[in-house]
């Protein structure tokens, strides 16, 4: 196993710590430290069991553990999904001291989360991602949702994991496609808020699609440095943490109107940043260059910068206004005033919307 990094995410007196190293599923003590209780579901999907189910079924030997193996994909975090799990927990018997294990990518952990939420109105709750972006992004924060038909992630509950442990060794198994929609993501972190960080990314954009070790691992701890420090200060997103939805609206209404199954969720929240980014150059708000470096990173790291064809601007107007930051009917759109400062911005007339969907 090569270096551990710790970082903690820090919420008043509750507090839980983010684990990063290569190798870490194989500690099979420290897992099952993470099990305090008799009962454990672990809950997965079809691609990663047949790799990592067995190192956390092998931690878990000495509980009353079930495992719940779901159909991969974004199609999937719905709330019939939901259902099962929350059967699973029934079968297993699974009483209030229940730890619920979620080992996958952000459909997962979203889901076994909003569960671990539900069950006996709130058991703990630990995060395994195995994808770059549930290592940077879904698995820190609490955020836990199902999706409807009308909309992404709306029935869903703040639910903080008691830990969350990234062993970086399973990106190996991560199909290049994922990878890519992890970095968006990523670019986020440095697009909203650490113009330094951006920097850095575009130094080593090689190297993290190469999947070097030792810069993925930089850039998880950086991402969760930052998601940490943003949710400690606005667990709700009452404020700040609306920052980090930079590019979702857009991004939120293309997935929707595809429903679930055409972008990925990086990818469809690369080309919102990119709208965002472009409309506040247009509105005088930001440098045109910056919004062009930024388009100009995601294209090299293999992302889409463009609504995909065919998608009616209309429909995808009707869709952002069911965003969940939207308030007495207005929109709320986070903006940008340049490299690395993101703003909430809930005086955008709709009009101004319709040119920046249909280019
Ligand atoms: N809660 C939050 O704060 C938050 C943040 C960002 C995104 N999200 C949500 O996360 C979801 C996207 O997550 P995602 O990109 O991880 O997608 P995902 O969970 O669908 O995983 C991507 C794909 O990779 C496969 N996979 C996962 N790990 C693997 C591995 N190590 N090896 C081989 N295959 C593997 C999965 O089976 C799936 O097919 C969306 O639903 C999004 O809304 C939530
Ligand atoms: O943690 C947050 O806060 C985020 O907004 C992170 C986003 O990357 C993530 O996609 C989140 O699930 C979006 O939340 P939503 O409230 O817009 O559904
Ligand atoms: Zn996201």
């Amino acid at each position: 196993m090569s270096e551990t990094r710790e970082l903690e995410v820090a919420l008043g007196e509750r507090r839980y710590p983010i684990r990063i190293g290569r190798g870490l599923l194989g500690d099979a003590a420290a897992l099952a430290a993470l099990v305090p209780g008799r009962h454990a579901l672990v809950v997965t999907d079809a691609h990663v069991a047949p790799h990592y189910l067995p190192l956390v079924e092998a931690a878990l030997g000495g509980k009353q553990a079930g495992t719940l193996v779901l159909p991969p994909g974004e199609q999937e975090k719905t709330l019939a999904r939901f259902g099962e799990v929350m059967a699973a927990l029934a079968a297993l018997g699974a009483s209030r001291d229940a730890t619920v294990l979620a080992l996958g990518g952000g459909v997962v952990g979203d889901l076994a989360g909003f569960a671990a939420a539900c069950w006996m109105r709130g058991v703990r709750f630990v995060q395994l991602p195995t994808t770059l972006l549930a290592m940077v992004d879904s698995s820190v924060g609490g955020k836990t949702a199902v999706d409807l038909p009308e909309g992404k992630n709306l029935v869903g509950a703040f639910h903080q994991p008691a830990a969350v442990v990234a062993d970086t060794a399973t990106l190996a198994t991560l199909p290049p496609r994922e990878l890519r929609a992890g970095l968006a993501e990523v670019v986020k972190y440095g697009a909203l808020g650490d113009a330094g960080f951006f920097a850095w990314l575009e130094a080593h954009a090689d190297a993290l699609l190469a999947r070097d070790d030792a810069t993925l691992a930089e850039a998880i701890a950086r991402c969760c440095a930052h998601k940490a420090g943003i949710v400690a200060r606005d667990e709700t997103e009452r404020g700040e943490r609306m920052l980090l939805n930079f590019g979702h609206t857009f991004g939120h209404a293309i997935e929707t109107q595809q429903g679930y199954g055409g972008l990925l969720h990086g990818e469809a929240v690369a080309v919102g940043m990119v709208l965002a980014a472009r409309l506040s150059a247009r509105l005088g708000r930001a440098p045109a260059a910056d919004a062009e470096r930024l388009a100009a990173l995601l294209t090299r790291l293999g992302l889409p910068t463009t609504i995909p064809a065919g998608l009616d601007p209309a429909a995808l107007l009707a869709r952002m206004r069911l965003d969940k930051k939207a308030v007495s009917g207005t929109l709320r759109l986070i903006l940008w005033r340049g490299l690395g400062q993101a703003e909430v911005v809930d005086t955008l007339p709709e009009a101004d919307l319709l040119p920046v969907l249909s280019a």
